[in-house]
């Protein structure tokens, strides 16, 4: 088993050979699930004044007070309040200069426009102004991920435009001569292609342009022509002909149009026959034909794959540790991914862990990572577990 390499090793080696894309300047919108190529500093100050917390009587002094004017949304109030003075307020408006308290709606007595109460609240009715960021702050840095949130983040910022890189250009490939996209429609012999979508779907987590054709034949010539054809594409992901059998041919394939094969076969199970190879600075992908270890080393290689082409600071899924709903056995010489599920704070292993098995695969919410030469664990033992629905977000 000398020969395979370790995964940490793999996936470091697949980081280096990449360069992020070329930075560009968008609005706000298109930069949903990029990374940052800049910092996001902030253009204003939030909130820009003080604003009450909630709905009720910004009050001056001790009460009773009388009810001067509003301060709305979007409307303050002109000028300040006196000792005796009070106005209505909504939750999100200026607090007018003077104020000292805050009545809640729900306390306050109101006879015409005379106001009392048993309880006028000073703490916790405010946001002070800059207590969420200030002009000229750093918020975000280079490399973080542009979310939902972070897209709230910078627009309240007054940020319109970010620079982020552009959305690198990937092909996704499958071959094999049993498949066939006729997937309502599948003849006996074939099988419905099925690795293509499913990587797919996985890479549309992150921020990239993908193109994706009918399954091809192992057929040399087949497997060159497609490779030609996705020659301007940053990433070629293939699925299947990655092994060792007389049809699987990609390795002659990448020969064949000049690629340069970095590594081949990885000490994981499943995964082992991931291959990663280059032309210019395009970077090839061959992952295992097996569903499951397609999926397995396309989370693992594909998702960093985009991320570094995209300058993300962190591109590797992250483990949490999560403690074992049963017994372990040890493991041998691959790092072993173990479909599961999480159940009640507690990672539970599937029994079916075939790779080919995508029931099994499609049941599972979590994979559970075994280090080779791993010793039998107890049931209840901390192990590593990620999480695969949200592209377990490095
Ligand atoms: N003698 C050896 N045989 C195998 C080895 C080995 O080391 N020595 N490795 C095994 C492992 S591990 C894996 S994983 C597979 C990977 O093989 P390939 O990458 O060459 O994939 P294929 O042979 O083309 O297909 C394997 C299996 O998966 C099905 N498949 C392929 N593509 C798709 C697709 N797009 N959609 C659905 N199903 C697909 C295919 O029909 C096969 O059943 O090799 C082992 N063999
Ligand atoms: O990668 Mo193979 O999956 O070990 O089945």
């Amino acid at each position: 088993m000398s020969d395979l390499l370790p995964l940490h090793v793999a996936q470091r080696r697949l980081l280096d050979l990449i360069h992020p894309t070329a930075a560009e300047t968008v609005p706000l919108a298109q930069a949903h699930r990029n990374y940052l190529a800049a910092p996001l500093v902030a253009n204003r100050t939030q909130p820009a004044v003080r604003l009450s917390a909630m709905d009720g009587f910004a009050v001056c002094g001790d009460g009773p007070w009388t009810v001067i004017g509003e301060s709305r949304c979007g409307s303050p109030f002109q000028g300040p309040i006196a000792a005796g003075q009070a106005a209505r307020i909504s939750t999100g408006a200026h607090t007018p200069s003077g104020t000292d308290a805050i009545v809640l709606v729900e306390d306050a007595k109101l006879d015409a426009e005379t106001l009392s109460t048993a309880r006028a609240v000073d703490t916790g009715c405010f946001r002070d102004a800059g207590s969420d960021f200030r002009s000229g702050e750093k918020l975000l840095d280079a490399g973080s991920r542009f979310d939902a949130p972070h897209m709230a983040l910078a627009a309240m910022a007054g940020v319109a435009h970010v620079t982020v890189r552009k959305p690198p250009l990937v092909a996704i490939i499958e071959c094999g001569d049993e498949l066939t996209a006729e997937i309502g429609d599948c003849a006996p012999h074939l099988i419905p292609a099925t690795n293509g979508l499913m990587l797919e779907m996985l890479a549309t987590g992150e921020h990239c342009r993908i193109t994706r054709g009918e399954p091809v034949a192992d057929k040399l010539s087949a497997l060159a022509d497609a490779l030609e054809a996705a020659s301007e594409h940053d990433l070629v992901v293939f699925s299947g002909g990655a092994s060792v059998g007389d049809h699987d041919l990609v390795r002659p394939a990448l020969d064949a149009v000049g690629g340069k094969i970095d590594f081949w076969r990885i000490a994981m199970k499943p995964g082992k026959p991931l291959m990663v190879a280059s032309r210019g600075t395009q970077i090839i992908l061959g992952l295992p034909g097996n569903p499951a270890s397609s999926f397995v080393t396309g989370f693992l290689f594909m998702l960093p794959a985009i991320r570094k082409m995209l300058g993300a600071d962190a591109c590797i899924p992250k483990p949490l540790m999560v403690p074992c709903a049963m017994p372990l056995s040890a493991t041998v010489g691959r790092r072993t991914f173990t479909r599961g599920v999480m159940q009640d704070g507690m990672a539970h292993p599937l029994s079916n862990q075939d790779s080919g098995a995508l029931a099994a695969l499609a049941n599972s919410d979590i994979l559970i990572e075994r280090p080779e030469h791993s010793p039998a664990l107890k049931a209840g033992t901390d192990v590593p577990v990620y999480f695969i629905k949200n592209g377990g977000i490095a």
